[in-house]
């Protein structure tokens, strides 16, 4: 596990999603090169969406071969198929409905509307399920390796569907729970736990805004990851913070330097 997370600080958001998705596009290609595919947790929210607009918009992304990629999500708002705020809805108006996916390798978190109705825990067993069975024997984990896990942090410090003091954010063992009473709503979610995250290769946390400075000190600051979610999120190669300046405002400078 990387103990020793890393900063890059942009300008602003702008700059930082651009980055953000020219480093993602490299990500992916070496993978692919390496291994022959590759693959990628996504999340929602401003600025997980604000990299993907951004990689649409990238004349690079034509160095991607979509149809060896498989796509993850981190968490899901437990709504039906096609609700504008799942976020698997927001990633297909984002990027996913302009590029040439394999549509069996997106695995989108299950709706509200599908096979297991409003059985959220029956969902989040699914999806556990599915993992588990993409994972490799010599992964030794109950979820594939991923190459990069993108995590969007919230102002609360929350990743994914872990909130703080929230009982998902103490889970030990299941790789996928049901949130019940989000203290964001919608209430109900579906999320990967911190075992889950920390199986990545890479975790990417990305914050941009002024609302997200307090976060990004709280957790960066040591605060236990019970009180601050994003703090537990470590990649086990890397650990890599995307911020832009207003969201590192209330860092010590020399933790950084801005680009
Ligand atoms: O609800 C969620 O919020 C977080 C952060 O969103 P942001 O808009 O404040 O950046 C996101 O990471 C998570 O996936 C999403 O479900």
């Amino acid at each position: 596990m990387s103990d020793t997370p890393q900063l890059v600080v942009h300008r602003d958001k702008k700059l930082m999603a651009e980055a953000a998705a020219a480093r993602l596009i490299t990500k992916i290609v070496d993978a692919q090169a390496s291994r022959g595919s590759a693959s990628v947790v996504l999340t929602g929210g401003r600025n997980g969406n604000g990299l993907l607009a951004a990689l649409a918009a990238s004349p690079a992304r034509d160095a991607i071969d979509w149809g060896r990629l498989d796509l993850w999500w981190g968490d899901e708002r437990y709504l039906p198929e096609g609700d504008p705020e799942r976020n698997v809805t927001q990633a297909r108006e984002a990027l996913l409905d302009a590029v040439p996916l394999a549509p069996e390798r997106v695995h989108a978190m299950p709706a509200s509307d599908g096979p297991h109705g409003t059985d959220v825990e029956a969902a989040a067993e699914a999806y556990a399920r599915e993992l588990a069975g993409a994972a490799l024997p010599e992964n030794h984990a109950e979820v594939p390796s991923f190459d990069v896990l993108l995590l969007g942090v919230g102002p609360d410090t929350h990743v994914a569907s872990l909130f703080p003091e929230h009982p998902g954010v103490r889970e030990t063992e299941r790789t996928v729970i049901g949130v019940h009473g989000s203290p964001k709503p919608p209430p109900v979610r579906v999320s990967l736990t911190l075992p889950a995250i920390r199986a990545a290769r890479e975790v990417w946390l990305l914050a941009a805004g002024e609302d997200k400075a307090n976060a990004v000190a709280m957790a960066l600051a040591g605060t236990g990851e019970i009180q601050a979610p994003a703090a537990g999120a470590r990649g086990r190669s890397r650990t890599l913070w995307l911020l832009d300046e207003p969201a590192a405002s209330q860092l010590p400078k020399s933790l950084y330097e801005a680009h």
